[in-house]
């Protein structure tokens, strides 16, 4: 007799982690109040001979010099590490053993809010990045897919902390999608390597 398998399909082995209370609840509110303090900006990108917001406002922090450019096309410049900013760096890293040189922050302001499937593969950021993930406020759907492979989701809380491996970014896709849902404010904080700036 066939035996059945409880896994028809083996469940894919991704190159993240994800830690759904990695900052406390108090901790997370905290973070999250002064997160709505930062820079947010809205910016404009170029596709296709079109211009278009953004679909999220943005803001980064780092050390000095470490500029950003994405898609060719929004170029990010750095204001110093926030006293907050910098003490959560410092505890990812000591949690990961990643180091980080910038923060880039997303804010989804409504479910209309969203990324589209990318890999983050900026040269500025050298060969096979480590970047860690900290979720706020209302929980997103986080999608991630091997390139022409089937997509994982990820609900990611408030609090929570997602790290996407060395290699990830090659192999693998990820987004944020839109939902008709009504959902509030997300702030999304990626901590990331860079190879420029000052040291
Ligand atoms: O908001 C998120 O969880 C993901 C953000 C992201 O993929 C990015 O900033 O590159
Ligand atoms: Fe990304």
């Amino acid at each position: 007799m066939q035996q059945l398998t409880l896994f028809p399909e083996s469940a894919p082995t991704l190159p993240v982690n994800y830690y759904p209370e990695f900052l406390n609840k108090e901790e997370a509110d905290e973070l999250y109040q002064h997160c709505q303090g930062l820079q947010w900006q809205q910016n404009t990108i170029r596709m296709l001979g079109k211009t278009m917001p953004v679909p999220r406002l943005e803001c980064i922090y780092g050390d000095e010099g470490c500029d950003y450019l994405y898609s060719k096309s929004v170029l990010l410049k750095p204001l110093p590490w926030t006293s907050a900013l910098a003490q959560l760096r410092d505890r990812i890293t000591a949690a990961t053993g990643y180091s980080f040189r910038i923060v880039i922050g997303n804010q989804y302001r409504s479910g209309q809010d969203s990324i589209g499937w990318h890999s983050d593969n900026e040269p500025s950021m050298g060969f096979n990045p480590a970047i860690a993930s900290i979720s706020l406020g209302s929980c997103r759907k986080f999608q991630i897919k091997p390139i022409g492979g089937r997509s994982t989701d990820f609900w990611l809380q408030h609090g929570s902390l997602l790290v996407m491996h060395p290699g990830c970014q090659s192999t693998h896709l990820h987004q944020v999608p839109k939902t008709n849902k009504v959902v509030s404010t997300r702030i999304n904080l990626t901590f990331r390597p860079h190879i420029g700036g000052k040291r």
